[in-house]
């Protein structure tokens, strides 16, 4: 039997960074949602009593140190599972592009050895997993609009947004999220006010939504990256509505609801940068121990 779940990628609406916590992580705020940039990830069974991953894209490792193989072995160790499995990731999301790639392949991987070993793992049970992978991963577990607050794996959730188009730029470096954290506690933090941004959402006001765009990480990044500042005066001149650095970056990304402003900075964007996305925003997943 094979089990294929979508594994869409995140971006971060509103990240606050409240301080540093005494095991090393940071306590952060942040209001994300999921978008139509997807990867595909599929568990089949194995004949052999071991995990085997494979990857469609150069440089994403295949053994222990990918989030999925991380996921599956949990799951194993968790419910003493003797199965083997075969995991198939088909890469669209970037790598290291702080849009959650490898998070949400390991939720994924979860919602599909919940559904290929018949485990009916509740939705807290997938929490508890995800958060033993990395901080990313629970938002990952059913996607959609979410604050996450702790370390990022206490998830509330929170109505979609409005319809629109988000345009993605991703530079060509790749960042450590793991060093942008670090470089943000010699720097002042910014602070975005991510109690108005859930207003907002609640209220489907997307031009506030937009006006209110905030992370505490994109000017630690922007030192190191001075292609993200240009990016953002770019399509800031191309005209949309709001413009952010995602996560830890290096990713930028705009918000529309005019298909034509999307047009055009797909267009100019496209002459800049090798990788430009436009895509839609995904509902979040409907989980199977949610209809019982
Ligand atoms: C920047 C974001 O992507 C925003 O959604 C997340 O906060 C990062 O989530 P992630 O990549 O899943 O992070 P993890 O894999 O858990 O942690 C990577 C490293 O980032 C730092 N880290 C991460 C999350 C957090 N709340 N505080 C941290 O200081 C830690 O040094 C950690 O060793
Ligand atoms: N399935 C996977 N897909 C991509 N990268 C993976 C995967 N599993 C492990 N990794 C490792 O994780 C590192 C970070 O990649 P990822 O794409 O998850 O970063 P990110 O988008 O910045 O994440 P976040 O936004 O959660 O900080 C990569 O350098 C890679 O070595």
């Amino acid at each position: 039997m094979k089990v294929l779940e979508k594994a869409p990628a995140k971006i971060n609406l509103s990240l606050d960074v409240l301080g540093k916590r005494s095991d090393g992580y940071h306590e952060v705020k942040m209001v994300m949602t999921s978008i139509d940039l997807a990867d595909r990830v599929e568990c089949g069974d194995l004949s052999e009593n071991r995990i085997l991953v494979r990857t469609s894209a150069p440089y994403v490792p295949e053994d222990e140190r990918n989030f999925a193989y991380q996921a599956a072995q949990c799951i194993r160790e968790t419910y003493r599972i003797n199965r083997g499995v075969e995991i198939m990731i088909k890469k669209n999301i970037p790598v290291a592009a702080g849009l959650a790639g490898g998070s949400t392949d390991a939720a994924a991987t979860i919602r599909a050895l919940d559904k290929l070993w018949g485990i009916g793992m509740s939705y807290e049970e997938m929490l508890e997993i995800a958060a033993k992978i990395g901080s990313d991963v629970a938002f990952c577990i059913k996607g959609g609009t979410a604050l996450a607050t702790g370390r990022g794996e206490k998830i509330t959730p929170l109505p979609s947004l409005p319809p629109c188009w988000v345009v993605l730029v991703k530079p060509t470096v790749s960042i450590s999220t793991a060093q942008i954290y670090k470089e943000l506690d010699s720097q002042p933090i910014m602070h975005p006010d991510v109690e108005a941004m859930m207003r907002a959402i609640e209220e489907e006001d997307f031009q506030t939504i937009c006006r209110l765009l905030g992370n505490s990480l994109e000017s630690v990044t922007m030192k190191k990256v001075a292609d993200i500042a240009k990016i953002k005066e770019q399509m800031k001149g191309i005209g949309a509505e709001g413009i952010l650095m995602s996560g830890s970056g290096p990713t930028v990304f705009a918000l529309t609801q005019h298909e034509s402003r999307m047009q055009r900075l797909m267009n100019g964007m496209r002459g800049y940068c090798s990788q430009v996305f436009a895509v839609r925003l995904c509902k979040p997943f409907p989980l199977l121990s949610e209809h019982e």
